[in-house]
């Protein structure tokens, strides 16, 4: 990315980073719906430009050169919120919503400074779509390859019903057994999850020219992920799924040819048409 952007990339990071910790890190016992309530504020003067630290400055800086939104920032807060008072999903609309909130969100973020590229033709909510499902399909990804870790702190961040369909309790995650109902469950929600990110491949498409390359990188990468799940035969329980260095230097390459590709030359309308005749 131009330095620019890779400043303003950074601060955003640091700001869901520090988000995250609150609820996530060390201290993560004191935080109460107070302390978010004031994280929250303190994002309001961020975007009025009086930051309160100088991490918070970078933020500022960040929203004051590009066209940058707030609420998506806001969702994510709300996000922890949910994390707080709620540690199981009845269905996958559920869990869609709490991945929303702490993954989508930081898609809708990055576009902004991303930037489109001035040759799309697509829609700015078709690129939108497709950040949001990269954020999706990155949390469904994470939540997969932690199972193990989440049940050990007493947390099922998967949907209930279809667990259930699949003929599997609450007490087969937290016993941690791999069986064929394991496997196959396992399997459908892979598939989901790909299928995430196959629709922020049409996204990424579409963005300028010199964002393109992290973007494809960091895609490539992470769905890989999914791949070592199942090479690991779906033992998610005892195992964390984990790209060794060299499959990791391999998806560069592969990322940077991908960023070569051109954004679509046609709307979505004429792609529509085109695929009817
Ligand atoms: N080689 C890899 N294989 C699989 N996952 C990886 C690999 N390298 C990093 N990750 C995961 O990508 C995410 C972002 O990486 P980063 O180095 O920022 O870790 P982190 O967020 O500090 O780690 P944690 O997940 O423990 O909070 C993390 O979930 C990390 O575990
Ligand atoms: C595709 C288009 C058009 C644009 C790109 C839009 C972007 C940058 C999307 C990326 C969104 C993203 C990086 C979401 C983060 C999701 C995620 C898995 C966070 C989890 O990180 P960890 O720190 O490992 O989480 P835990 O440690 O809490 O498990
Ligand atoms: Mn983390």
């Amino acid at each position: 990315m131009t330095p620019e952007r890779r400043r303003a990339i950074w601060a955003i990071y640091v700001w869901c980073r520090r988000t995250d910790e609150l609820v996530d890190g060390p201290n993560a016992s004191h935080i109460s719906a107070l302390a978010l309530d004031r994280w929250e504020s303190r994002l309001e003067d961020i975007f009025a430009g009086r930051p309160y630290d100088m991490l918070d400055a970078a933020l500022s800086d960040t929203v004051a050169s590009f066209p940058v939104d707030i609420q998506p920032f806001r969702d994510m807060i709300e996000g922890m919120r949910m994390d707080l008072r709620k540690s199981r999903y009845r269905t996958f609309d559920e869990l869609y919503l709490y991945c929303y909130y702490v993954a989508g969100t930081v898609g809708l973020m990055s576009v902004p400074v991303m930037g489109i590229s001035p040759d799309s033709r697509a829609a700015t909510e078709t690129v939108y779509k497709g950040a949001l499902a990269l954020g999706l399909a990155n949390q469904l990804t994470n939540i997969l390859r932690d199972v193990g870790e989440d049940a050990r702190r007493g947390r099922i961040y998967l949907p209930q019903d279809e667990l259930e369909m699949a003929g599997l309790s609450e007490a087969d995650i937290f016993n941690g057994r791999v069986t064929d109902e394991w496997r196959s469950f396992m399997g459908g929600q892979i598939t989901r999850a790909r299928s995430f990110f196959r629709r922020a491949e049409e996204g990424a498409t579409e963005l300028n020219q010199e964002s393109r390359w992290p973007v494809w990188a960091s895609l490539l990468l992470y769905r890989q992920i999914l791949d070592e799940i199942e090479a690991n035969d779906y033992d998610n329980f005892t195992k964390r799924a984990y790209v060794p260095k060299a499959k990791k230097l391999m998806a560069l390459p592969k990322a940077y040819l991908r960023s070569l590709m051109a954004p679509s030359s046609l709307t979505q309308s004429q792609r529509h048409y085109s695929s009817l005749t």
